[in-house]
């Protein structure tokens, strides 16, 4: 099981007899499956008001977010039937005869492009300090306006890439995609380095020096600029072209710098391709999201400056601290039957940092600000019953 234990679990053990499991999302991934459920808090479920009326029923709670590789399904399943998670609802499709066989559930189908812009519209309305730039190795956070954020730019870089212009909740175009994604990065790493994990490889690149493979504008003009087409010396002129006049063989190669030139190919392409499209549609903002990302700092360095390079310092790259979440979160907020309807502010839910109105909703929520890794995301909600 690759899933690392998240925080939130650590709290599940300690609390499962506390909370009581309302609902249960899944999003099956080419490469990931992501699980999103909360828990309520014991006692939620409805309260007195001041004047000692009975108000809306509030379910206060915590969402809980785990993830498992695909073809590791068995493991999540078993994770999902010993948290007993299968007792409260769906909201993904695939392996649906698996899971019926298995947790004896029928799952109910959501749009996979439906719910990655209801994840990001609701994770950038909703949660405090969300989006992020990265720039020089400093992460700041953006704030975002809820009254001008469309249209933007989603790019969900998956197994593959979306790209997704979003003009409001429910109403979004798919504008463009790239098969060369995560999937890609991950595939072709574990043939050129024997890498036996994805964060083995993530490691390595970290270590590497893509120099020694990648083909530089300098080393076509003898350490020289090109500055009349706006190249410097150390833009790279051809990823992975020095590998065709090195004369050597794969195994000459050091892992780490395979890894490298590889990240930095792929989501340089990524970050250049998001911009064109950003670009044809006249959108100011983009944000990344997906596991490829997995908050690693040099691709969200090497996505920002094809971002500024490409714009010419008109656009940045924005991310989100919740990446890989957003199609596991969008089927938890958008399925139908799980009663969100009506969520209101409550006395009891008064301890919650941020507190805002998404899709006409009150929605509150206490965001941990010490995130371990992005495995999990860890803020509690209030919602009417
Ligand atoms: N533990 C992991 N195992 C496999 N891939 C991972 C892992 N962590 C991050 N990734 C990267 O995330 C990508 C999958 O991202 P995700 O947003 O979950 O998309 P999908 O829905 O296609 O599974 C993989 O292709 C890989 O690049
Ligand atoms: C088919 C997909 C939407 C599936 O999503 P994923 O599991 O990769 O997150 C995605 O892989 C994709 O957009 N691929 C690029 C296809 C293309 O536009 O060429």
């Amino acid at each position: 099981m690759d899933v690392k234990k998240p925080a939130s679990q650590e709290n599940l053990n300690g609390d499962e007899s506390e909370s009581q499991i309302s609902h249960l999302a899944l999003d099956i991934g080419g490469s990931l499956i992501k699980v999103v459920y909360f828990l309520r808090s014991n006692g939620s479920g409805g309260s007195v008001d001041d004047s000692g009326k009975k108000s809306d029923p509030v379910l206060e709670g915590r969402l809980h977010f785990a993830k498992f590789e695909t073809s590791k399904i068995n493991d999540c399943l078993e994770f999902i039937r010993s948290k007993n998670l299968h007792l409260a609802g769906g909201g993904a499709y695939k392996f649906a005869d698996l899971i019926k066989e298995k947790l004896g559930v029928v799952l109910d189908k959501e749009d996979e492009m439906d719910c990655l812009v209801t994840g990001a519209n609701f994770l950038l309305k909703a949660v405090h300090q969300e989006a992020f730039t990265y720039v020089d190795g400093q992460k700041e956070f953006v704030q975002i306006d809820q009254n001008d954020l469309y249209p933007y730019l989603l790019v969900n870089i998956g197994s593959g890439v979306s790209m997704i212009k979003v003009d409001g909740d429910g109403k979004f175009e798919r504008i463009s995609g790239t098969s060369v994604g995560g999937g890609t990065f991950w595939g072709l790493g574990r043939l050129l380095t024997n890498c036996k994990s994805f964060d083995e490889l993530l490691e390595l690149s970290h270590q590497g020096n893509n120099r020694v493979i990648d083909m530089l504008v300098g080393d076509i003009y003898g350490g020289s600029e090109y500055s009349k087409i706006g190249l410097t010396s150390t833009n790279i002129a051809s990823s992975f072209g020095k590998a065709i006049s090195d004369n050597k063989e794969l195994k000459d190669y050091k892992p780490e710098d395979v890894a490298r030139s590889l990240l930095r190919m792929i989501s340089n392409n990524i970050g250049q391709i998001s911009y064109l499209n950003a670009l044809r549609f006249g959108l100011k903002r983009i944000f990344f999201a997906g596991f490829f990302i997995r908050g690693h700092a040099y691709t969200m360095d090497t996505i920002s400056v094809a971002v500024s390079f490409w714009s010419k310092g008109d656009a940045k790259a924005m991310f989100l601290r919740h990446e890989g979440f957003l199609g596991a979160l969008g089927a938890f907020v958008s399925y139908e039957n799980h009663g969100l309807g009506g969520l209101k502010t409550h006395q009891s839910v008064q301890q919650f940092a941020v507190s805002k109105t998404y899709a006409g909703k009150k929605i509150c929520c206490l965001v941990n600000e010490d995130l371990n890794d992005n495995e999990s995301i860890d803020f509690g909600v209030a919602f009417a019953a």
